[in-house]
C-alpha cells in the first residue's frame, strides 16, 4: 500500500561516506567504494575484528582493539559487543551522509 512503499529505513537506501581513517579499517576489511549502508559499515566492521583477530578467544564478545588503528578511532582499549555506543559514537564521527 502507499503507505509502506515510500517508508526507507536507514539500512536499505541511505548511504553514509566514511571519512578517511574509517574507510582506511573498511578497506582492509575488503569493503570496495567510498559510500556504504550502515548495514555494510557494521559487516566490514565485524569482518575487520575477526580478520585481524581482535577479539577475545575465551570471551568472544570482548574486542581488544587497543594498539590498532580501530582502538585510535574508537578511543578505547577494548570494549563489549554488548554494548554498542561507543561504536555509534565514534560512527557520528566519522561517517557523513552520502547523497543518494
Ligand atoms: C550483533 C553484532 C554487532 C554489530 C555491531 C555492534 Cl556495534 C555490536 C554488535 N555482533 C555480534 N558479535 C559481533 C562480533 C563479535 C566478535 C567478533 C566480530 C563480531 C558482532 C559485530 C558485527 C557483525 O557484523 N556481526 C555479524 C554476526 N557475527 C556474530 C559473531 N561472530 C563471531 C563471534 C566471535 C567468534 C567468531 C565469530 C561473527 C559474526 N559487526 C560488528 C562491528 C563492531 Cl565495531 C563490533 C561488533 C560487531
Amino acid at each position: 500500500a502507499a503507505e509502506n512503499s515510500c517508508r526507507i529505513t536507514l539500512g536499505q537506501a541511505h548511504q553514509v561516506r566514511p571519512k578517511l581513517p574509517l574507510l582506511r579499517i573498511l578497506q582492509a576489511a575488503g569493503a570496495q567504494g567510498d559510500t556504504f549502508t550502515l548495514k555494510e559499515v557494521m559487516h566490514f566492521l565485524g569482518q575487520y575484528i575477526m580478520g585481524r583477530q581482535l577479539y577475545d578467544k575465551r570471551q568472544q564478545h570482548m574486542v581488544h582493539c587497543g594498539g590498532d588503528q580501530l582502538g585510535e578511532l574508537l578511543g578505547l582499549q577494548s570494549f563489549s559487543v554488548k554494548d554498542p555506543s561507543p561504536v555509534y559514537e565514534m560512527l557520528k564521527r566519522n561517517l557523513t551522509a552520502a547523497a543518494l
